[in-house]
């Protein structure tokens, strides 16, 4: 797995912002102090040695209060222990770092984040709903429609820039994010986890819900899975190893053949967001092996 940028595990004084108002809305307000020199919005003289800055996106804040057991009842009170435990182990070592969710369509990013952002006491987003609200149009495929796919991926693009300066979210990106460079600059403040599924898994899951809202996907003729399956592999091949660049990769197939099973419909979400947390700590000691020998790694 390249990683393009190491983090370092020191513990690090944190300057961006905290999740520091809920508005009544659903909406969580973040507010920090940007220091002098860093680019303001446009129009602004930036002449002030530094700026209180305020940006108001919608979030689901994820408390665990033994919430994964009741999102899935394929969830075991055994396995929801073991996922608290280990997110406990790497909380300390994330040090409120954002964790982006990178993989396919379909690949469950918003499922499994919503579990870690829970167990992390994070906040959840999803990059596509704020992509959704800075435009001021209802829902991506609208956006491809009434625009372009360059501008949502320009919008795209400046989601993820802001959510940088950010701490203690968990963010489920837009498919695509991995296509652009600029975005990893962005994406690698935090921590990156691949959710890599296999195409006829993310094809079987897209099948069943329809890719009305999905508009790469739309459009051809066929039955939903093959039409599903034959978009996802072009979109794949067109990909490439850009999902590759993640920090942490985990594997669905890895997982399914550890566990014994022939075909990873058998993993629970809780199972992924737990195989999750334990290639994220695998990433960490990893990094801090290389990166920083005088890192104290007794915790993990
Ligand atoms: N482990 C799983 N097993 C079975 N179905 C799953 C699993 N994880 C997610 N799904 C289902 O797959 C579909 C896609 O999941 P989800 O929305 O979490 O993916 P996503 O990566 O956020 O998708 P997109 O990028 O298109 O928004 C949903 O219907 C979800 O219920
Ligand atoms: O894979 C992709 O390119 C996309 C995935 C979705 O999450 C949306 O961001 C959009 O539909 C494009």
């Amino acid at each position: 797995m390249e990683a393009i940028s190491g983090l370092s595990l020191r513990p690090c004084p944190w300057t961006g912002p905290v999740a520091d108002r809920r508005i009544s809305d659903g909406s969580v307000s973040f507010s920090r102090v940007r220091p002098v020199g860093m680019r303001g919005p446009k129009g602004s003289s930036g002449s002030n040695r530094s700026r209180r800055v305020e940006m108001k996106i919608s979030c689901c804040q994820s408390r665990n209060n033994g919430a994964v057991g009741r999102q899935n009842p394929r969830t075991s009170k055994d396995e929801a222990l073991l996922l608290q435990s280990k997110a406990n182990e790497v909380a300390p070592y994330l040090n409120d770092r954002c964790v982006y969710l990178v993989g396919m369509m379909g690949s469950g990013k918003t499922t499994v984040g919503t579990i870690l952002a829970g167990v992390l006491a994070y906040s959840f987003l999803d990059s596509d709903k704020l992509v959704e609200q800075s435009v001021g149009v209802s829902s991506v495929a609208e956006i491809f429609k009434e625009h372009s796919e360059a501008f949502f991926r320009d919008n795209e693009s400046k989601v993820l820039e802001n959510l940088s300066t950010m701490r203690r979210l968990v963010v489920a990106t837009g498919g695509g994010a991995v296509i652009r460079p600029i975005n990893w600059r962005y994406m690698k403040q935090g921590l990156t986890i691949w959710l890599d599924v296999p195409l006829e898994a993310l094809a079987r899951r897209i099948a069943a819900v329809g890719t009305a809202s999905r508009p790469l996907l739309h459009g051809e003729s066929g039955d939903p899975y093959t039409k599903a399956f034959m978009r996802l592999s072009a979109l794949a091949e067109q990909r490439g190893t850009a999902y590759a660049n993640a920090d942490a990769k985990v594997s669905l197939e890895n997982i399914a053949a550890k566990q014994g099973h022939t075909d990873v419909s058998a993993l629970t979400p809780t199972t992924i967001a737990i195989e999750s947390l334990e290639q994220v700590k695998s990433f960490l000691i990893e990094n801090s092996t290389v990166k920083n020998s005088t890192f104290n790694l007794k915790g993990l």
